[in-house]
């Protein structure tokens, strides 16, 4: 009889979820009350009115947008849950099922080759049966460095998958094992052996980086190049002894077919490639996906995945099992957040106990079957709409079918090579449901979202599994630079959702449950419901304040007491978010986040959703601007020490100088006006000033950079005193604006 102990187990975290829902109730009856006192002040007599109607209707417009976002993202407090899981109880190794891993570069310049070996070797010492491991790697440049690369890491990985088996080794990436520094075997045996290895890592990192040395390619050659699918495979006297030979999993390098004429589609363009050649190849039931940059940092990770796959209760409508993203380099004090705390230790969580977390891009084993559509066609005609036109793929569909290389001694047949080239043709989509029903989404370069989202509404679900060690490392962005043009990416893709007739508030409402379609939504208007807000609340109280105007009801007023508590209200639940999840220097991590929060609302989010609308009306092309790689040794070092750096497009700095500026202005304009000002002008205004005064302490690193720093990282001076013009224009202008 079959193992019949749960393979896992879920635990709802009922304390919290009381106290969200309290405080939802709580928060949303306050916010009740402050929607009242700006409408009810519509309906006054004008004459008693305080303010002018029009910065009045605009702040009153960006509180119902910040109020609106807030509700739907209770969505994510109101059912947190966590897991944990029984691998043990896991069937034997004949029985589990193979895994197909797909990690994808794009671009050997952006990506050093040797971290994406050293990705791939990490997922080759999988602790998995061999011959059920195949690992794939997409290379959208077709390089030959790549190329080059792989043939090199199998060689080494002769080597370095039997030496993880052999000593239990955790750390399957070569680079972070040699480098990270933490052994608990200190045998003569393994230390010799360890030497051994460490000696043909580094000649094999040598003779990577040599072939790029030697090797320059034209920066055209990404987009224009033909199909290449090798199976690698090396038989020399480099590789280990005979007698040593450990079975290793299958290495495959595919590059697709780009031409410039041809959209490439992106990443979701390159894994639908990789999922059809994968299927002929050797058609696992499940995926693992990797991007380049994101290495198995612990090999369990394959069979705690399967602790659910293998769940006959919940297997039948599961997608996907995804892990959280999480990073090598993140300093102690993590200025930019580049370890996405929130997203990944508050809102995933939280998706988690509605239908699943949502779709992140790597680190998630998916069933093969869930990308194949909403259900499967009946007959041929119906079958080559849907996938193409390769018989070949048409079979592997089917559970029953074949794969065409069962072990890695097994070269591949010539037409078997002949059909994977069709299948990795630019023109082999066309007419077909691929990207628009049949695997990864096209129409947003958030691919993941977008998938996941479509997966999730044809009833779907995933589940999310975050455990104590970190299965997957990342490098993430640790530059201002860096995390903007990533961020201005997901924005834009985000908003490219929002706008489609994919916006959950209609295609989710209709097709999922009603929370889940809330937390979409959420994700989806993100960008739009901070960085309008944003904007507003930083220049629109503060011209008022300068012109004396008040907009927050007076210190004396019953109102006061709502506005405040609102406003401690979310910043005493964002701490106690920041306490409950994460370990270390709580209030540290609660002023970066806020300040994060602040800076990517008028940068990244701001100038990704201008970034949408404008392709919506077509002014500008959809693009994946790759998130760079390239290590900068003076950046890092900022970034260690928690010191900001400014070098960034003036796009995104201009308009965040000027807001800080426009800021400090209007709080010492506002305390002379406190000082001048007697008895209720002094109160009307007091909050404005608060609120100036919280902008400014928040974004203290922006003035330091402006007036205190010299080095490079600094905000230019040119930046400064354009930021200085803007800020008296918008003063001047918009005084007479609001007065008339
Ligand atoms: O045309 C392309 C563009 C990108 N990639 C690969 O996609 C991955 C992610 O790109 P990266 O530049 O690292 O972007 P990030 O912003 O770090 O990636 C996040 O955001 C992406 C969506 O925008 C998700 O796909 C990723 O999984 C998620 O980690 C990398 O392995 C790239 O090589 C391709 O294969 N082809
Ligand atoms: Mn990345």
């Amino acid at each position: 009889m079959e193992n019949t102990l749960p393979l896992h187990a879920c635990q709802f975290h009922k304390l919290l979820s009381l106290f969200n829902r309290a405080h939802l109730f709580i928060h949303s009856t306050a916010l009740a009350c402050l929607i009242y006192y700006r409408a009810f002040y519509l309906f006054q007599d004008p004459e008693t009115r305080t303010a002018p109607i029009l910065p009045w209707l605009l702040v009153f417009a960006s509180e119902m947008l910040l109020s609106f976002d807030w509700l739907l993202s209770q969505a994510f407090r109101w059912r947190s849950v966590s897991r944990t899981v029984f691998p043990e109880r896991l069937p034997s190794d004949d029985k589990l099922p193979a895994i197909d891993v797909i990690i994808c570069t794009a671009d050997p310049d952006k990506e050093p080759t040797v971290d994406v070996m050293n990705t791939v070797l990490s997922a080759m010492a999988l602790d998995y049966p061999p011959e059920k491991l195949n690992v794939y790697l997409s290379d959208d440049s077709g390089s030959d460095i790549t190329l080059h690369g792989m043939k090199e890491a199998w060689k080494f990985g002769r080597w370095w998958v039997p030496f993880c088996k052999k000593y239990g080794i955790k750390t399957g990436c070569p680079e972070a094992y040699f480098y990270g520094g933490n052994d608990e075997n200190s045998s003569s045996e393994f230390m010799a052996d360890k030497e051994k290895i460490h000696e043909k890592y580094e000649i094999f990192k040598q003779r990577v980086k040599t072939a790029k040395g030697n090797h320059k390619v034209a920066s055209t050659s990404n987009r224009d190049h033909s199909a290449i699918v090798e199976v690698i495979y090396e038989n020399s006297d480099e590789g280990a002894q005979e007698d040593e030979r450990v079975k290793m999993p299958l290495l495959i390098y595919v590059a697709r077919e780009k031409r410039p004429a041809y959209p490439h589609r992106f990443k979701a363009g390159a894994l639908n490639v990789l999922l059809r050649v994968s299927g002929l190849i050797s058609n696992s039931p499940y995926i693992l996906l990797l991007d380049c940059d994101m290495y198995c940092n612990d090999p369990a990770s394959a069979r705690l995945a399967m602790c659910f796959h293998c769940d006959s209760q919940i297997s039948p409508s599961l997608a996907f099992v995804q892990f959280p993203q999480k990073f090598h380099n993140i300093s102690k004090n993590d200025i930019y957040d580049s370890q996405y705390r929130y997203v990944f230790t508050t809102l995933w969580y939280g998706a988690d106990g509605l239908k699943g977390p949502i779709m992140s891009g790597t680190n998630f084993y998916i069933k093969r079957a869930s990308l194949y559509g909403k259900s499967m066609p009946k007959d041929l005609a119906e079958l080559r709409i849907s996938f193409g036109s390769s018989n070949e793929f048409i079979k592997s569909v089917h559970q029953d079918y074949k794969p065409r290389i069962s072990n890695s001694e097994e070269l591949p047949s010539p037409v078997l090579q002949k059909e994977t080239k069709v299948l990795c043709s630019c023109t082999y989509e066309n007419h077909t449901k691929w990207g628009k029903e049949v695997g990864f989404m096209y129409g947003s370069v958030v691919e993941d979202y977008l998938t996941g989202f479509i997966l999730h509404s044809r009833g779907w679900r995933s589940v999310y599994l975050d455990p104590s060690r970190p299965q997957f490392l990342g490098s993430s962005t640790t530059n201002l630079n860096d995390l903007v043009v990533q961020g201005t990416r997901w924005s834009a893709g985000l908003i490219d959702v929002a706008l489609s007739r994919f916006c959950p508030f209609i295609y989710g409402l209709l097709r999922m449950p009603f929370l889940q379609s809330m937390l979409y939504a959420q994700l989806a208007f993100w960008p739009l419901f901070q960085s309008l807000p944003a904007l507003c609340l930083a220049t629109i109280p503060q011209l008022c304040l300068l012109n004396g105007i008040p907009i927050y009801p007076q210190v004396s007023s019953a109102f006061f007491g709502i506005f405040l508590f609102n406003f401690v209200s979310v910043l005493s639940k964002h701490l106690l978010e920041i306490i409950v999840s994460a370990s270390g220097n709580s209030i540290r991590t609660w002023i970066n986040e806020q300040r994060i929060f602040m800076i990517r609302a008028v940068t990244c989010n701001l100038n990704g959703s201008l970034d949408s609308v404008m392709k919506k009306i077509g002014v500008r092309e959809a693009s994946f601007m790759l998130t760079n790689k390239v290590v900068d040794d003076e950046q890092v070092t900022r970034y260690q020490m928690g010191i900001f750096d400014f070098q960034t497009s003036n796009i995104f700095l201009v308009p965040l100088v000027t807001l800080v500026t426009l800021n400090i202005l209007s709080f010492f304009g506002g305390v002379i006006r406190m000082i001048v000002f007697k008895g209720t002008g002094r109160n009307a205004i007091f909050l404005q000033v608060i609120l100036s005064l919280y902008i400014s302490v928040v974004n203290y690193p922006v003035i330091e950079g402006m007036v205190v720093r010299k080095d490079r990282g600094r905000v230019p001076l040119s930046v400064t005193l354009l930021s200085a013009t803007f800020s008296s224009i918008f003063l001047v202008l918009g005084s007479f604006i609001i007065m008339y």
